[in-house]
């Protein structure tokens, strides 16, 4: 998959089939406008998806950006679900500013070769949000494509849209969360040195730092699975500030079930299942064990369930 943030430009007889959005998170209705336009792919368009590399509400709020998914990962999970280009456009002053039909005409059209458009009926685009399905529609008489509004996805009666995903994320609602992504919420990091209490207590841990723009649930202790290397692991999750030790920064800290191997330096991909119990701060490290003990217990019995 080519990724690339200025607008390509398709060679000679290259057409193509695009879908437009901000496409965080890459929740199952992101991936039923996908599935769109990768059936394209037979009629020889290339699958193209077109994004901005932040949300045009982050920047015209100037707040930082968390979003369910790293540019990085984005991309990794497009390329997976057979995209052939992801464009993350730089969300400048310029392209703030341009009228719809521009957009349409310079990227689309006369770059881009589009022949086949996949949007939801919400899509808006261009200065003043006056870029909409209908008129995509229009535009596609004259130019030679064509539209397909695609209905959106439902989770009951509720549109599956990031936001949704966002706030079940915030509530700690990781059953939610994965059922409306269609695939298991993680965050992932380098494997870092703690201050190695942990194996004091019979509790080795591995300790990792995500990156400072995922979103992450809330502190506390979850059931997970990891993947380091080629190998997964079970295991029990703490995201937060350690308060029984008092840490200075937030962490992602996993007990893996089962593993006494040396993991410092490795890659990590922490998936989130279920959230157990808030983070608390602890007498002693005696207690805490005393708590893990149980956590570890309830993780067990959830993978005997769930991979049942
Ligand atoms: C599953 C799990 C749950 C934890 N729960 C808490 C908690 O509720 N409160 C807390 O202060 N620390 C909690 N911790 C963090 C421990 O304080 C930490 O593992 C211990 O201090 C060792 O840290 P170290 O790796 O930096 O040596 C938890 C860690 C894990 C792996
Ligand atoms: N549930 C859905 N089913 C089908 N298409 C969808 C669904 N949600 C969004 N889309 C479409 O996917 C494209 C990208 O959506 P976008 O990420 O901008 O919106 P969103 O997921 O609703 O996010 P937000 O909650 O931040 O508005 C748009 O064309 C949008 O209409």
């Amino acid at each position: 998959m080519i990724y690339t943030t200025d607008v390509p430009r398709l060679g000679g007889g290259e057409t193509s089939a695009v879908t437009l959005g901000k496409f965080d998170g890459l929740h199952r209705g992101h991936q039923k406008l996908m599935n769109c336009i990768r059936e394209k792919k037979e009629d020889n368009c290339k699958a193209v998806i077109f994004t901005f590399d932040v949300s045009p509400v982050v920047r015209l709020l100037h707040t930082p950006a968390k979003g369910l998914l790293t540019n990085e990962e984005r991309e990794e999970l497009a390329c997976e679900r057979g995209m052939d280009i992801l464009v993350e456009c730089p969300f400048t002053d310029e392209l703030m500013h341009m009228e719809a039909e521009v957009f349409v005409k310079e990227f689309l059209v006369n770059r881009m070769h589009v022949k086949y458009l996949a949007v939801g009926p919400d899509f808006r685009f261009g200065h003043d949000r006056a870029g909409s399905p209908a008129l995509l529609d229009d535009m596609g008489k004259t130019y030679g494509f064509t539209v397909d509004v695609v209905e959106k996805l439902k989770d009951g009666n509720r549109e599956i849209s990031s936001t949704y995903v966002r706030e079940e994320l915030e509530k700690g609602n990781m059953e939610k969360v994965n059922e409306l992504l269609g695939y298991v919420y993680f965050t992932r990091g380098e494997i870092v040195h703690g201050r190695q209490l942990g194996r004091t207590i019979g509790v080795p841990t591995a300790n990792l730092i995500p990156p400072v723009c995922k979103k992450l649930p809330p502190n506390g202790v979850y059931i997970t699975r990891s993947r380091i290397g080629d190998k997964i692991y079970q295991g029990i999750t703490n995201v937060g500030y350690k308060p029984t030790v008092a840490e200075h920064f937030l962490g992602v800290e996993t007990y893996l079930f089962d593993c006494d191997e040396d993991l410092y330096g490795q890659d990590a991909e922490v998936r989130f299942y279920r959230y157990l119990r808030p983070e608390r701060k602890f007498a002693s490290l005696q207690e805490l064990k005393g708590q893990l003990d149980v956590d570890v217990q309830k993780g067990r019995e959830f993978f005997k369930a769930f991979d049942k």
